[in-house]
């Protein structure tokens, strides 16, 4: 044990110990010491679990005059003063004149002279019988108190007496004392200890003031909890990283969007189910002006008319909505009629108005991308799809599907635990799409739900967990570099 290993507080008391040179009287500890009992007392404990100090305790009797017995030492025991008074007036004075003269003390003095046989009353008369008798009792009990009141040695018959006469009293009482033990005050005397030499300490020759600390190979590094991405973040970061690796280029596109983009230039109908209040969200913005797109509403409202044959109607396709899916974002690229061959992707938030649960959350993130050229077949599609999960090291299931604007459509299951849970849609984009676009090749679409990705990827069960504030949680997640 070194003397780092104490509080400054242990080290003192060893110190104090050592410099008293003697078992320390926790009683006294203020008094010899400086520091008070109770601080003494915990701090003992500490070091003797230490194996530095011993705390020894003992209980010790002590004999101790009374209020009494302090008063027969300063005035004289009552039977002292008779004796006295007897010695001066020849051996005999009158009972009047002895319990005039002693006072309060007189009954008491009478009756252990006369129990004793040291006097007799005869005719008014106090005399002494036995002078000598008398004289040694007094001296054996007087010479008693005074040795008791200074510590001295008294038999024990002695304090029988004293005690029988209310003269001292005998008090139980626990002692407690701290001896220092040998390992404890080579320490307490020990050279303080530095860590490092200086080129000072080395030329004044101080060094050897100092005992050098000893390095503790076996002492563990401080924690550092240095600051890192979030993994879900470094999760999606990894997704751009590998559509990039597969030639793609990412993209983007507004959170608040038209419900032409987010709808109808999907052919959605405007009647379709997902447009409604509980599906969307809707903020509270003007509508927008559709005359900048002129073009793609003109297509927009021929293919809807002549595809689904209603009445379509530009107001709901100028309404201001949270996007509820990327596509929003493809077709808006496509719209710009890129050359082929293309490869576009984004990752980015989208809204649904939709209860928050396992697999659901109100706001989470998509990857859609679109890819396409003149002869781009749905082989084309399902070959990227597999490749794309054997890349992620997801194991993927392909079902049949229906989205409205695609078609051949298909459905990707990814496991997550014992279930397989739906985690993109994907299709060849319809003609009536390729013609609202513009565009005359054969385009490729998908869209994956990346929380749910997540989920398969790092073996989680609830969407909710990616967004934990738990930093056990957070930490348990390996970094990859
Ligand atoms: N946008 C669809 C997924 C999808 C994208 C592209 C093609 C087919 C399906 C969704 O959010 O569910």
């Amino acid at each position: 044990m070194a003397a780092e290993q104490l509080s400054p507080g242990e080290l003192e008391l060893l110190k104090k110990l050592a410099s008293l040179g003697e078992p320390l009287d926790l009683e006294k500890s203020e008094e010899l010491i400086g520091m008070p009992t109770s601080s003494a007392a915990s701090l003992a404990s500490l070091l003797e679990a230490k194996g530095l100090v011993k705390v020894d305790r003992r209980t010790v009797t002590r004999i101790l005059l009374t209020e009494r017995g302090e008063e027969a030492l300063r005035n004289g025991l009552p039977e002292e003063r008779l004796l006295e008074l007897l010695e001066a007036n020849n051996g005999s004075v009158a009972v009047d004149l002895a319990r005039s003269s002693l006072g309060n003390d007189f009954n008491i003095a009478i009756g252990v002279a006369i129990k004793a046989g040291y006097v007799k009353i005869a005719n008014g008369m106090i005399t002494l019988v036995d002078h000598e008798g008398f004289k040694a009792s007094v001296v054996n009990l007087k010479g008693g108190l005074r040795s008791i009141k200074e510590g001295g040695l008294v038999s024990e018959k002695i304090v029988d007496v004293l005690k029988g006469r209310g003269l001292v009293k005998v008090e139980q009482k626990n002692l407690v004392s701290i001896r220092l033990l040998p390992q404890g005050l080579s320490l307490a005397t020990a050279k303080p200890s530095i860590a490092k030499l200086s080129h000072e300490l080395i030329a004044t020759g101080k060094w050897r003031e100092y005992t050098l600390r000893p390095y503790d190979v076996s002492a563990e590094p401080p924690l550092r909890m240095p600051a890192r991405k979030h993994f879900f973040a470094e999760f999606i970061e990894e997704l751009k990283d590998l559509m990039k690796e597969m030639g793609f280029v990412e993209v983007s596109g507004p959170l608040v969007e038209l419900e032409l983009f987010n709808f109808d230039a999907l052919f959605q109908p405007q009647d379709h189910p997902a447009r409604e209040m509980h599906d969307t969200f809707w903020p509270d913005l003007p509508p927008a002006d559709l005359s900048d797109y002129a073009d793609i509403v003109a297509r927009v409202k021929y293919e809807h008319e002549h595809g689904w044959g209603y009445q379509w109607d530009g107001s709901v396709a100028s309404r201001r909505i949270l996007r509820s899916q990327t596509t929003a974002v493809t077709i808006r690229v496509l719209a710009s009629r890129p050359r082929p061959p293309i490869r576009f992707f984004t990752i980015d938030k989208v809204f649904r108005a939709d209860p928050v649960d396992a697999t659901h959350l109100s706001d989470f993130h998509q990857l859609d991308g679109i890819m396409g050229w003149k002869d781009f077949t749905f082989r084309d599609l399902l070959g990227f799809l597999s490749e794309f999960g054997k890349r992620l090291g997801l194991e993927l299931k392909f079902k049949p599907a229906y989205f409205p604007f695609t078609e051949p459509s298909v459905e990707g299951y990814a496991r997550i635990g014992s279930s397989m849970v739906e985690v993109f849609g994907a299709g060849l984009f319809r003609p009536e799409v390729l013609r609202i676009a513009g565009v005359d090749y054969q385009v490729g679409a998908w869209g994956m739900g990346v929380e749910r990705l997540a989920l398969a990827r790092f073996g989680l069960h609830d969407v909710r967990d990616l967004y934990s504030k738990d930093y056990d949680f957070l930490r348990s997640f390996k970094v990859e570099v």
